[in-house]
Protein backbone atom coordinates (compact mmCIF):
# COMPACT_ATOMS: atom_id res chain seq x y z
CA UNK A 1 0.00 0.00 0.00
CA UNK A 2 1.23 3.73 -1.02
CA UNK A 3 2.54 5.51 1.98
CA UNK A 4 0.51 8.89 2.96
CA UNK A 5 3.51 11.06 3.27
CA UNK A 6 0.65 14.14 4.60
CA UNK A 7 -0.44 11.25 7.56
CA UNK A 8 3.30 10.90 8.31
CA UNK A 9 3.55 14.43 8.74
CA UNK A 10 0.46 15.11 10.09
CA UNK A 11 1.31 12.05 13.35
CA UNK A 12 4.39 14.07 14.14
CA UNK A 13 2.74 17.23 14.03
CA UNK A 14 0.01 16.53 16.63
CA UNK A 15 2.46 13.87 18.31
CA UNK A 16 3.60 14.71 22.01
CA UNK A 17 7.17 15.25 22.78
CA UNK A 18 7.68 13.15 26.15
CA UNK A 19 11.51 13.66 25.98
CA UNK A 20 13.19 16.42 23.86
CA UNK A 21 16.63 16.02 22.38
CA UNK A 22 18.54 17.55 25.41
CA UNK A 23 16.88 14.95 28.06
CA UNK A 24 17.77 12.06 25.73
CA UNK A 25 21.17 12.88 25.04
CA UNK A 26 21.68 13.61 29.07
CA UNK A 27 19.89 9.61 29.41
CA UNK A 28 22.60 8.51 26.98
CA UNK A 29 25.46 10.23 28.97
CA UNK A 30 24.54 8.71 32.25
CA UNK A 31 24.05 5.17 30.95
CA UNK A 32 27.46 5.85 29.25
CA UNK A 33 28.71 6.49 32.46
CA UNK A 34 27.57 3.47 34.18
CA UNK A 35 28.48 1.39 31.51
CA UNK A 36 32.05 2.48 31.10
CA UNK A 37 32.48 2.17 35.05
CA UNK A 38 31.06 -1.55 34.64
CA UNK A 39 32.05 -2.85 31.66
CA UNK A 40 35.57 -0.86 30.26
CA UNK A 41 37.88 -3.54 31.19
CA UNK A 42 35.45 -6.69 30.13
CA UNK A 43 36.81 -6.28 26.40
CA UNK A 44 33.26 -6.66 25.34
CA UNK A 45 31.03 -7.76 22.15
CA UNK A 46 28.03 -4.85 21.41
CA UNK A 47 25.47 -5.81 19.55
CA UNK A 48 23.37 -3.31 17.87
CA UNK A 49 19.79 -5.08 17.51
CA UNK A 50 18.72 -3.36 14.19
CA UNK A 51 16.87 -1.63 13.44
CA UNK A 52 15.25 0.49 16.67
CA UNK A 53 18.64 0.02 18.46
CA UNK A 54 20.90 1.98 15.37
CA UNK A 55 20.42 5.36 16.86
CA UNK A 56 20.36 4.94 20.45
CA UNK A 57 23.95 2.39 19.82
CA UNK A 58 25.41 5.30 17.81
CA UNK A 59 25.13 7.93 20.29
CA UNK A 60 26.21 5.64 23.00
CA UNK A 61 29.18 3.86 21.57
CA UNK A 62 30.90 7.04 21.45
CA UNK A 63 30.37 7.43 25.22
CA UNK A 64 32.23 4.10 25.52
CA UNK A 65 35.68 4.91 25.42
CA UNK A 66 37.59 1.65 25.92
CA UNK A 67 37.89 -1.44 23.82
CA UNK A 68 35.36 -3.05 22.25
CA UNK A 69 33.80 -4.39 18.96
CA UNK A 70 30.63 -4.19 17.80
CA UNK A 71 28.38 -5.94 15.25
CA UNK A 72 25.00 -6.35 14.79
CA UNK A 73 21.52 -8.18 14.85
CA UNK A 74 18.53 -7.61 12.75
CA UNK A 75 15.30 -9.01 14.40
CA UNK A 76 12.32 -7.81 14.23
CA UNK A 77 8.73 -8.31 15.71
CA UNK A 78 6.60 -5.31 14.59
CA UNK A 79 7.46 -4.83 10.90
CA UNK A 80 6.59 -1.25 11.33
CA UNK A 81 3.01 -1.94 12.56
CA UNK A 82 2.41 -0.75 16.20
CA UNK A 83 1.43 -4.19 17.17
CA UNK A 84 4.15 -6.85 18.27
CA UNK A 85 3.82 -10.31 16.60
CA UNK A 86 6.16 -13.43 15.90
CA UNK A 87 10.04 -12.51 16.28
CA UNK A 88 11.70 -12.95 12.93
CA UNK A 89 15.14 -12.97 12.79
CA UNK A 90 16.31 -11.54 9.31
CA UNK A 91 20.20 -11.47 10.74
CA UNK A 92 21.87 -13.39 13.17
CA UNK A 93 25.18 -12.58 14.63
CA UNK A 94 28.21 -12.83 12.53
CA UNK A 95 30.76 -12.65 15.44
CA UNK A 96 31.59 -15.37 17.46
CA UNK A 97 30.73 -14.98 21.00
CA UNK A 98 31.65 -17.89 22.78
CA UNK A 99 33.57 -17.11 26.36
CA UNK A 100 32.83 -13.08 25.49
CA UNK A 101 31.32 -10.22 27.24
CA UNK A 102 28.15 -9.36 24.76
CA UNK A 103 26.54 -6.27 25.79
CA UNK A 104 23.09 -5.74 23.73
CA UNK A 105 21.49 -2.36 22.74
CA UNK A 106 18.42 -1.99 21.56
CA UNK A 107 16.15 1.22 21.78
CA UNK A 108 12.70 -0.13 23.56
CA UNK A 109 12.03 -2.97 26.15
CA UNK A 110 8.32 -3.49 25.69
CA UNK A 111 6.27 -6.73 25.91
CA UNK A 112 9.96 -8.04 26.42
CA UNK A 113 9.71 -11.05 23.78
CA UNK A 114 12.32 -9.59 21.42
CA UNK A 115 15.09 -8.60 24.02
CA UNK A 116 14.80 -11.83 25.58
CA UNK A 117 14.66 -14.29 22.51
CA UNK A 118 18.22 -12.60 22.00
CA UNK A 119 19.27 -12.98 25.70
CA UNK A 120 18.58 -16.36 25.05
CA UNK A 121 20.28 -16.81 21.95
CA UNK A 122 23.50 -15.07 23.14
CA UNK A 123 23.33 -17.43 26.33
CA UNK A 124 23.11 -20.50 24.23
CA UNK A 125 26.07 -19.74 21.40
CA UNK A 126 27.95 -19.57 24.77
CA UNK A 127 28.52 -15.83 26.07
CA UNK A 128 29.93 -15.61 29.06
CA UNK A 129 27.85 -12.69 30.40
CA UNK A 130 24.99 -11.28 28.32
CA UNK A 131 24.49 -7.54 29.42
CA UNK A 132 21.59 -5.52 28.16
CA UNK A 133 21.23 -1.73 27.36
CA UNK A 134 17.69 0.06 26.04
CA UNK A 135 17.27 3.50 25.84
CA UNK A 136 13.49 3.45 26.96
CA UNK A 137 11.26 1.21 29.32
CA UNK A 138 7.57 1.07 29.07
CA UNK A 139 5.80 0.75 31.99
CA UNK A 140 2.83 -1.48 31.90
CA UNK A 141 1.77 -5.18 33.25
CA UNK A 142 1.76 -6.27 30.18
CA UNK A 143 4.93 -7.95 30.00
CA UNK A 144 5.35 -10.96 28.31
CA UNK A 145 8.29 -12.23 29.83
CA UNK A 146 10.03 -11.04 33.66
CA UNK A 147 12.81 -8.90 31.94
CA UNK A 148 14.93 -6.26 33.36
CA UNK A 149 17.49 -4.34 31.72
CA UNK A 150 20.99 -3.60 33.35
CA UNK A 151 21.01 -0.42 31.78
CA UNK A 152 17.67 1.78 31.18
CA UNK A 153 18.12 5.55 29.76
CA UNK A 154 14.30 6.71 30.75
CA UNK A 155 10.90 5.29 31.95
CA UNK A 156 7.84 5.74 29.21
CA UNK A 157 4.36 5.76 29.57
CA UNK A 158 2.17 2.69 28.46
CA UNK A 159 1.89 4.66 24.63
CA UNK A 160 3.28 3.76 21.65
CA UNK A 161 6.04 6.04 20.92
CA UNK A 162 8.69 6.90 18.11
CA UNK A 163 11.92 9.04 17.04
CA UNK A 164 15.71 7.84 18.28
CA UNK A 165 15.41 4.76 16.56
CA UNK A 166 11.79 3.84 17.51
CA UNK A 167 9.53 4.17 14.15
CA UNK A 168 6.06 4.85 13.32
CA UNK A 169 4.91 2.74 9.95
CA UNK A 170 8.34 2.73 9.53
CA UNK A 171 9.13 6.62 9.63
CA UNK A 172 10.44 9.20 12.02
CA UNK A 173 13.14 7.12 13.88
CA UNK A 174 14.79 10.55 12.89
CA UNK A 175 12.86 12.25 15.33
CA UNK A 176 14.82 14.14 17.47
CA UNK A 177 13.08 13.66 20.50
CA UNK A 178 10.83 10.72 21.94
CA UNK A 179 7.22 11.47 20.85
CA UNK A 180 3.87 9.07 21.61
CA UNK A 181 1.66 9.38 18.90
CA UNK A 182 -1.80 11.05 19.71
CA UNK A 183 -4.67 9.33 21.33
CA UNK A 184 -2.28 6.19 21.78
O1 LIG B 1 9.75 -5.70 23.95
P1 LIG B 1 9.07 -6.03 22.65
O2 LIG B 1 7.57 -5.90 22.76
O3 LIG B 1 9.50 -7.33 22.07
O4 LIG B 1 9.44 -4.86 21.61
C1 LIG B 1 10.72 -4.30 21.53
C2 LIG B 1 11.25 -4.40 20.14
O5 LIG B 1 10.36 -3.77 19.22
C3 LIG B 1 11.10 -2.93 18.35
O6 LIG B 1 11.58 -3.64 17.25
P2 LIG B 1 10.65 -3.93 15.98
O7 LIG B 1 10.15 -5.33 16.02
O8 LIG B 1 9.64 -2.84 15.84
O9 LIG B 1 11.68 -3.82 14.78
P3 LIG B 1 12.53 -2.49 14.41
O10 LIG B 1 13.65 -2.45 15.43
O11 LIG B 1 13.03 -2.73 13.04
O12 LIG B 1 11.63 -1.30 14.52
C4 LIG B 1 12.26 -2.47 19.20
O13 LIG B 1 13.35 -2.05 18.39
C5 LIG B 1 12.58 -3.66 20.05
O14 LIG B 1 13.57 -4.48 19.43
N1 LIG C 1 8.31 2.46 17.47
C1 LIG C 1 7.99 1.65 18.49
N2 LIG C 1 8.41 0.39 18.47
C2 LIG C 1 8.04 -0.38 19.52
N3 LIG C 1 8.33 -1.67 19.75
C3 LIG C 1 7.75 -1.98 20.90
N4 LIG C 1 7.08 -0.94 21.43
C4 LIG C 1 7.26 0.08 20.57
C5 LIG C 1 6.82 1.44 20.56
O1 LIG C 1 6.13 1.96 21.45
N5 LIG C 1 7.22 2.17 19.49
Amino acid sequence: MPVDLDHIKEVYAEADCLYDDAEVEAAIDRMGQAITADLANSNPLVFCIMNGGLVTSGKLLTKLNFPLQIDYIHATRYRNETRGGELNWLVKPNTEMEDRNVLIIDDILDEGHTLAAIVEYCQKAGAKSVITAVLVEKKHDRKGVSLDADYIGLQIEDRYIFGYGMDYKGYWRNAPGIYALKGH
